[in-house]
């Protein structure tokens, strides 16, 4: 058909839409004004009384219809829509508003995700998530979901969410894992667990891949990948968890990593427990077992001490223009510190504890510019149990199962359920040991930590004694040192090792004199045969930076 044709018989057909609509128009007018008469005399009322009742009976009408219009539509879409099982959410995925025929191809939508999300309201009703913008990935744990949100939606409106989400997928909160992007606001992955988590243990990690890992690994994550924190350098961790939960477990498994691929540190621990952290004794620079507050400032007094000299040295750093000094990390670890903050009553025992808090303040929040780590565990993450002041100061959080959301709080941080994607401890299944939220550089993750076997740890320990050992300077410490271990003793007397190290002097006194000379460590007292050397005080001495 040529176009001036096509436009000719358009316009007759426009001429006669236009008639014919006029004529309905008038046919509408007259029944109306007859309509409306007739109102006025069955009511009796004046005009303008008959036109407000008819147009209120028409808003009325015309609002009940819409409100049946839309309760018959959803009706019909959740009756279309069913939402699928957990495990089964994959195979789910379905094109709708595929192209019909005579009509545009409208783009296909992801079915689920659009569901289970309109549902949660992590998106509007009328909003979609966009087939091609999904990829759904099996894995041997779960199903993956990668996708965008629409344009209006943030990944927060999804962590927001979660407990919702999990529900339409008929899984709980546990079962799904959210990771948001630094790139866009709009890509959300979130994973979905078949079971529990950590409901198979998965096997504790080889040397290989402790060293590989990028940064610190405290554990597993849901799928069996390895989770931890960049670096301790300027951070320190609180850990927070019900007794037997599995806390020393965990932070035996940290210390183990350390050892294997932190390079040189030093290693204070303060065991709480008494044998918590014994195996790790002979890499300490300083180990005490006890739960005596007076012993816990004694450490902080010798780490305040390594603190203000480390200052000391980063101010002539700068006063001479010169590049900051670099520190061997130092890592202070308490377990069971809630005990070092509470007073027997006595007025002596108030002043201890007392000068503990600002003492743990002071190096937790001045240590972390000089490379000094502290590592807090506690079972009693109660209000006061550790001073807030104190708590305040820890970057790393970590909470284990506890039951209620206040402790949960105390460990994570008071704000910490106002941040994406939160986890609440409680909901951790207690029977399974070793499990813990991870709250660090703003990212929640459920973990489990290692649980290492004895002879790993022992391995690792005498491994790393070794090597501090071969890489010391060759000095007469270091030779007194081999001369112990050689003997096989952890003692030897002055009479003994003075001569070994070519002090001919017969003087007892005199050669005592020159060995303390000599090695730069005083004796350590004398024993029922007389004065002598302990191989944990030369080894001390022999690594401690300062
Ligand atoms: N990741 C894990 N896998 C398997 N078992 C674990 C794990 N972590 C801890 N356990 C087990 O749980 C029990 C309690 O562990 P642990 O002593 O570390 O807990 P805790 O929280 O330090 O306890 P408490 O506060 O009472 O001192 C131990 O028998 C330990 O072997």
């Amino acid at each position: 058909m040529e176009r001036s044709e096509v436009t000719k018989t358009t316009k007759t057909e426009t001429t006669e839409d236009l008639y014919g609509q006029l004529a309905g128009g008038i046919g509408v007018l007259a029944v109306a004004a007859g309509a409306l008469a007739a109102l006025k005399n069955a009511l009796g009322i004046p005009w303008w009384a008959t036109g407000l009742v008819a147009a209120g009976a028409l808003v009325l009408l015309g609002y009940l219809a819409w409100w049946a219009r839309t309760r018959l539509r959803r009706l019909l879409s959740r009756k279309e829509q069913p939402v699928p099982a957990a495990g089964k959410a994959a195979a789910a995925t379905e094109d709708v508003g595929e192209g019909e025929e005579g009509t545009e191809a409208l783009p296909a939508v992801h079915k689920t995700l659009t569901t289970v999300l309109g549902r949660a309201g992590a998106i509007g009703r009328e909003e979609v998530i966009l087939d091609d913008e999904v990829t759904t990935q099996q894995i041997d744990v779960g199903t993956v979901y990668e996708f965008l949100l629409p344009a209006s939606r943030t990944a927060e409106d999804v962590g927001k969410n979660l407990g919702s989400i999990a529900s339409m997928l008929g899984v709980t909160r546990l079962h799904l894992k959210l990771e948001t992007s630094r790139k866009s606001e709009r890509k959300v992955r979130l994973l979905v667990l078949k079971e529990p988590p950590f409901s198979e243990p998965f096997p504790p990690p080889t040397r290989q891949e402790i060293i590989d890992f990028a940064g610190v690994p405290l554990g597993h994550d849901v799928t069996g990948k390895l989770v931890g924190v960049p670096t301790f350098d300027k951070a320190s961790l609180l850990i927070g968890g019900m007794t037997q939960m599995g806390k020393t477990t965990l932070v035996n498994g940290l210390i183990t990593c350390l050892l294997i691929a932190y390079g040189e540190f030093d290693l204070y621990l303060l065991d709480g427990k008494l044998c918590g952290l014994t195996q790790f004794q002979p890499v300490a620079v300083r180990y005490e077992a006890s739960d005596d507050p007076a012993v816990l400032e004694s450490m902080l007094d010798q780490l305040i001490v390594r603190v203000d000299k480390r200052y000391t040295e980063m101010q002539e750093a700068k006063r001479n223009r010169q590049p900051a000094p670099v520190f061997k990390p130092v890592f202070f670890i308490i377990d069971e510190a809630a005990d070092f903050y509470v007073d027997d009553g006595s007025k002596e025992s108030q002043e201890v504890v007392r000068r503990n808090e600002d003492k743990s303040r002071k190096l937790v929040s001045k240590s972390l510019e000089s490379g000094i780590c502290t590592i807090m565990l506690t079972q009693r993450p109660a209000n006061d149990a550790i001073p807030v002041k104190v708590r305040d100061q820890f970057l790393y959080r970590m909470c284990l199962y506890v039951a209620a959301k206040g402790t949960a709080k105390v460990a994570l941080g008071d704000s910490y359920f106002e941040t994406v994607a939160p986890i609440h401890p409680a909901l951790l299944d207690a029977s399974i040991k070793g499990q813990a939220v991870l709250f660090a550089t703003g990212v929640s993750t459920l973990i489990r930590g290692f649980n290492f076997p004895d002879k790993f740890m022992w391995d690792v320990v005498d491994e790393f004694a070794a090597n501090r050992e071969q890489a010391l300077p060759e000095t007469p410490l270091k030779q007194a040192i081999s001369l112990l271990r050689d003997k096989g003793v952890d003692f030897m007397l002055t009479a003994d090792l003075a001569p070994a190290l070519g002090i001919t002097e017969s003087d007892p006194a005199e050669a005592g004199k020159k060995l303390k000379d000599l090695l730069g460590v005083p004796s350590a007292g004398r024993s029922a045969k007389g004065r002598g050397y302990r191989l944990a005080d030369l080894m001390k001495a022999a690594t401690a930076e300062e």
